[in-house]
């Protein structure tokens, strides 16, 4: 995955000291390996008219009192590659108490977090280019926790969308510790991408809730 870098224990726990607060966690599934993604991807054609094949891996996130996330588009603005994200759905799985919105400064709107609510939104513009008017950011939960699925949605299939990268042997992880990270730390949000490590959905599990 771009900006993923992979850190050693110790530096891990040392971002996890410095950061933990303004975290938000991610791991993700992929097409096939449960029930429940080839329903969503089924649901989502049947409403919205994006094609089951051209999106990517079902992320979720995890984020916790006090983690928000920058302010991004989901494209690359001025990238040649065509492998870019067009649009994105974004389902939030539970209610959050204060907080956690999602923002589109551009556009002046915002979303609530509501459980079972699904947005979708155009990453790109008419002529296929990444639209900067689309940006958005998490607003920091205040109150509560938040968790969230996305799927993005390509033009077309390529070779790995939507395949599960090997696990990689190194470094190793000791229980509740991530070990692939990270976006950059940057405007007071910072995240983990991990797809090999399920602690935050045991918790999800934890609080009763469920993905369907
Ligand atoms: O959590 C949100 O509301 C938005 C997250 C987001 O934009 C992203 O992960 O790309
Ligand atoms: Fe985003």
């Amino acid at each position: 995955m771009t900006g993923t870098t992979c850190v050693n224990a110790s530096f891990s726990r040392q971002l996890k000291a410095w950061f933990h607060q303004n975290w938000s966690y991610s791991t993700a599934f992929y097409p096939g390996e449960n029930r429940f993604s080839a329903v969503f991807a089924h649901r989502v054609q049947q409403a919205m008219g994006l094609i089951e094949s051209n999106g990517g891996k079902f992320q979720i996130t995890a984020y916790h009192e006090g983690a928000g996330y920058k302010t991004h588009t989901d494209c690359i603005v001025d990238s040649q590659d065509q492998r870019d994200r067009v649009a994105t759905v974004l389902v939030y799985l539970q209610d959050v108490q204060e907080g956690g919105k999602t923002e589109f400064p551009e556009l002046g709107i915002w979303v609530k977090p509501k459980k079972g609510r699904a947005l979708l939104w155009n990453n790109m513009n008419e002529n296929g280019k990444c639209e900067p008017m689309s940006i958005h950011n998490a607003s920091k939960v205040v109150t509560g926790h938040k968790y969230i699925l996305q799927r993005w949605y390509y033009y077309k299939s390529f070779y790995s969308l939507g395949k599960r990268p090997p696990e990689p042997e190194l470094p190793v992880r000791e229980p509740g510790q991530s070990r692939v990270s990270c976006d950059e730390y940057d405007h007071g949000s910072c995240r983990w991408y991990d797809e090999w490590n399920y602690d935050h959905l045991i918790e999800y599990q934890r609080q009763k809730l469920t993905l369907v």
